[in-house]
């Protein structure tokens, strides 16, 4: 193997490490962790990974210290990296869903719109994105830098607002704050050095990973169905189908039952069954998927 077969992949360490980590599972690369080792194992000779800050990944993926990563399009923003953005993988720490960048004031503040925080201190570990987005709104503020716990801060009199990210919301409840803006939504995206995404055989197994992670996420909200239907019921429950994927249809050998199977998402299933079972369906069976193509 030559040393340009050789494709440096970048893990995210941090909030999108697990999330990361299980989606490569199901797409077929098993990669495994070491106490206090930032080189993780993968099940592929011809890939290196590497643990990296989610802050830094878009810098050592476009100075091709990495050929390819995983981060925030959030801290891609806060980089103004130039990399080829391959993908966006829509997942967050807990969710499938993207996480939001806010601005948050304390509840008791008379502060309602951005523009009434002129002449006040905004702090935030988004530092560059928000300095720019406070002066392409001509609103004059002071933006400092938070290292973490940022929430804490708008408690303490230690700020008059910040600017956060938040998935779930539960920070935000928590410390009895009220987002009065959002700046940005943020997920996860696939990017790539322009120089590998320019080399044959980088771009195809960077595309190649880019499929199977896509397949994979994209089978997480679906799962099959398969059962079995009178014929004479066959068009009933065509109906109460989604006709997002067209339903496989297989007559049983010598029988006057037909075999439906379907692919759809898992949370109409709960609402699904019984409305099939209503209509005469038999030998309901669910199964997760774990990639869809
Ligand atoms: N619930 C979440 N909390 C924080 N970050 C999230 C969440 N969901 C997704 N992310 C994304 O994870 C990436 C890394 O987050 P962040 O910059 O907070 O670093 P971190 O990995 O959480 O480390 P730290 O402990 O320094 O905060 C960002 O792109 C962010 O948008
Ligand atoms: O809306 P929620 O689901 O509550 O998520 C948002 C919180 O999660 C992140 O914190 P993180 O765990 O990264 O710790 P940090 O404060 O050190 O950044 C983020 O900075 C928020 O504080
Ligand atoms: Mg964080």
């Amino acid at each position: 193997m030559s040393s340009e077969q050789l494709l440096k992949l970048g893990i995210p360490k941090g909030s999108l490490q697990d999330a990361t980590i299980n989606l490569f599972a199901k797409s077929g690369w098993k990669i495994g962790l070491h106490h206090r080792n930032y080189f993780p194992d993968i099940n592929d000779e011809t890939m290196k990974c590497s643990l990296c800050r989610a802050q830094e990944m878009a810098v050592y993926v476009e100075d091709g210290t990495l050929d390819v990563g995983l981060t925030g399009k959030d801290w891609i923003l806060e980089n103004e990296s130039d990399v080829v953005v391959v993908s966006d993988l829509v997942y967050s720490k807990v969710s499938n869903r993207p996480a939001r960048w806010i601005l948050a004031v304390s509840n008791e503040s008379p502060y309602k719109r951005p523009e009434d925080l002129a002449g006040k201190k905004i702090s935030t570990e988004l530092e560059n994105f928000t300095r720019k987005y406070f002066e392409q709104a001509g609103i004059p503020v002071e933006v400092e830098f938070s290292w973490g716990a940022t929430e804490a801060k708008v408690v303490e009199g230690l700020c008059d607002a910040i600017v956060e990210v938040t998935e779930t919301g539960t920070t935000i409840r928590a410390h009895g704050l009220r987002i009065i803006a959002e700046l940005l939504q943020t997920n996860t995206q696939l990017i790539a050095n322009k120089a590998a995404w320019e080399d044959p055989w980088k771009r195809a197994k960077i595309e190649q990973m880019n499929t199977l992670l896509q397949g994979a996420l994209r089978a997480e909200k679906l799962v099959g169905l398969k059962m079995n239907v009178p014929h004479d019921r066959v068009d009933t429950v065509m109906e109460l189908l989604p006709s997002l994927n067209a339903p496989t249809v297989a007559h049983l050998h010598n029988s006057d039952w037909t075999s439906v199977e379907i692919v759809v998402e898992e949370s109409v299933v709960r609402d699904l069954i019984p409305q099939l079972q209503a209509q005469g369906a038999e030998g309901i069976i669910e199964y997760p998927l774990n990639k869809v193509i």
